[in-house]
């Protein structure tokens, strides 16, 4: 029995049961159709129960197998040594002591992927979503375990416990296990980085002379290539590239104009103009950022957020980040400050010439003081880290979609956030974005939302159907190469 029947309500039981013989008649068949093309009736659909089937770890032709079943071992395994290499690094004993009991029950996680347990409730370690966590655990998730549990719930899940194995601790409750490779990897970003930074040091400003036809025009220029910019920067991810070299890194940061053009045929649903359309009427306005990766990613997203800053599209700019470490590379608020004050103050880049230098110094001063003026506000909900999608966000956090809901752009950056605001389901390529975002489009008061996003995990939507069944048939792997990529915008409701 599949989950969707097990989800259906049983009919009532009749009084007598006929049986017809139906010897005459054609045999039974079984296999009709595809499933995934039958989407749930809203009312029906939960988080064990997606609109459309979820993808789970035994489906072994997606990439929620591979991934439940050897990336999450393999990220855990590298934790675990890092974690090894801090507590050779610690003196105190009370500290190595608290450690090792970290390490035991991050080696208890492991044991426990490996042998598919059932997923328990998370420890209550006073974070403000336990109660979130458990309950839906409790709701739709009693006795499902890491493989049967719908994908996306269960690589949730496993980064939550994993924080679970710092944070019930005396001294380590905020240890990162990821934060040396994300600081890594932007330290080898140097290329990419110094591309952007001496573009970009010196105030933006139009052409002297130039009248306002020419000045919306250039704007819309810039605005086009910086929205790929921060698109492209999505590529470079810690937790598919595990073993990244110097030359993997610069060819995954795409920042020139050439290779920028090139690379826009890959982007399968492509709704920039729409999007200009609805920003350049927006002045002095405000725009969300929900963040994904730290390092390179964040510098891409913080010099796309100055540029709307300096354009005067928004005079406000919210970025949402995690509260703990979470899906190897997403930015935490200790990420933020790190990527800012080593701009400003450290030597991350030996080889870089005083002018590079300076261009990088001179935009971490400026965004500094758009933290300091609160144009920049750095926030981070606990909802984020939830198992939840971002179907429940309206109902499981209304405070944080009210917040939202005040906002003139809401930018959804990354693969998980578009897992979450698609539920990460086996929904038809063709079904246009806004529907499958469900309450994230329809709800009163949804705002204009934007997901940007490298394609790196199955779930398509907003493309024809002539286009993905191409690829799945000419190119193995597309859809987790992050060859591809999507923006697509939802206009929301609050306008209607
Ligand atoms: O950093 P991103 O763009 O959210 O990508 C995260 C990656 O990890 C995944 O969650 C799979 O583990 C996918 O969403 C994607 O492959």
């Amino acid at each position: 029995m599949t989950d969707a029947d097990q989800a259906r309500p049983t009919p009532a039981r009749t009084a007598t049961r006929t049986l017809l013989n139906l010897g005459n008649l054609p045999p039974k068949r079984s296999g009709f159709g595809d499933l995934a093309s039958y989407q749930r009736t809203p009312s029906r659909v939960d988080p064990n129960n997606p609109p459309w089937p979820a993808y789970r770890g035994y489906h072994e032709y997606s990439f929620a197998h591979e991934t439940m079943g050897k990336r999450l071992p393999t990220i855990l395994g590298k934790a675990i040594d890092d974690t090894m290499r801090t507590l050779n690094e610690e003196h105190e004993e009370g500290k190595i002591k608290d450690l090792l009991q970290c390490i035991e029950r991050m080696t208890q996680l492991m044991d426990d992927l490996h042998s598919n347990a059932t997923l328990r409730v998370i420890k209550d370690d006073g974070e403000g979503d336990v109660a979130l966590w458990n309950k839906e655990i409790a709701r739709f998730f009693k006795g499902k375990n890491f493989m049967n549990a719908p994908w996306l719930f269960a690589e949730a899940y496993k980064y939550r416990r994993l924080h679970e194995c710092f944070s019930i601790s005396t001294y380590w409750k905020d240890y990162d296990v990821f934060f040396r490779q994300k600081c890594d990897t932007f330290s080898r970003s140097s290329t990419a980085v110094f591309e952007l930074s001496t573009r970009f040091a010196d105030p933006f400003h139009h052409e002297a002379g130039a009248n306002e036809e020419e000045k919306l025009k250039a704007a819309k220029l810039v605005f086009h290539e910086l929205t790929q910019v921060c698109l492209w920067g999505n590529a470079t991810d810690l937790s598919l590239l595990i073993n990244m070299t110097e030359e993997d890194i610069k060819s995954l940061q795409s920042t020139g104009g050439e290779h920028l053009a090139e690379t826009e045929k890959n982007i399968l649903c492509n709704d920039l103009d729409k999007i200009w359309d609805h920003l350049h009427t927006v002045k002095g306005g405000r725009i969300d950022f929900v963040l994904d990766n730290a390092g390179f990613e964040l510098y891409c997203d913080c010099v796309y957020a100055d540029w709307l800053i300096q354009s005067g599209i928004a005079n406000e700019i919210h970025f949402h980040g995690k509260r703990f470490a979470w899906f190897v590379s997403d930015v935490t608020h200790k990420d933020w400050s790190w990527l800012l004050n080593s701009m400003m103050y450290g030597s991350l880049f030996p080889n870089a010439s005083d002018a590079e230098l300076a261009s990088l110094r001179a935009m971490a001063k400026r965004w500094k003081s758009y933290e300091q003026t609160g144009q920049w506000v750095y926030e981070q909900h606990p909802f984020w880290c939830t198992g939840y999608t971002f179907w429940s966000l309206p109902s499981e956090a209304p405070d944080l979609f009210q917040h939202l809901a005040d906002s003139d752009l809401v930018i959804f950056k990354g693969d998980l956030n578009h897992r979450k605001l698609t539920y990460d389901c086996q929904a038809p390529s063709q079904t246009p974005f806004d529907v499958a975002i469900g309450p994230m489009s329809s709800e009163e008061g949804a705002p204009p939302v934007v997901s940007i996003r490298t394609i790196k995990s199955d779930v398509v939507v907003g493309v024809p159907e002539e286009v993905t069944k191409k690829l799945d048939k000419d190119e193995e792997g597309w859809r987790i190469s992050g060859r591809y990529a999507f923006i697509g915008l939802s206009e929301g409701t609050k306008t209607k």
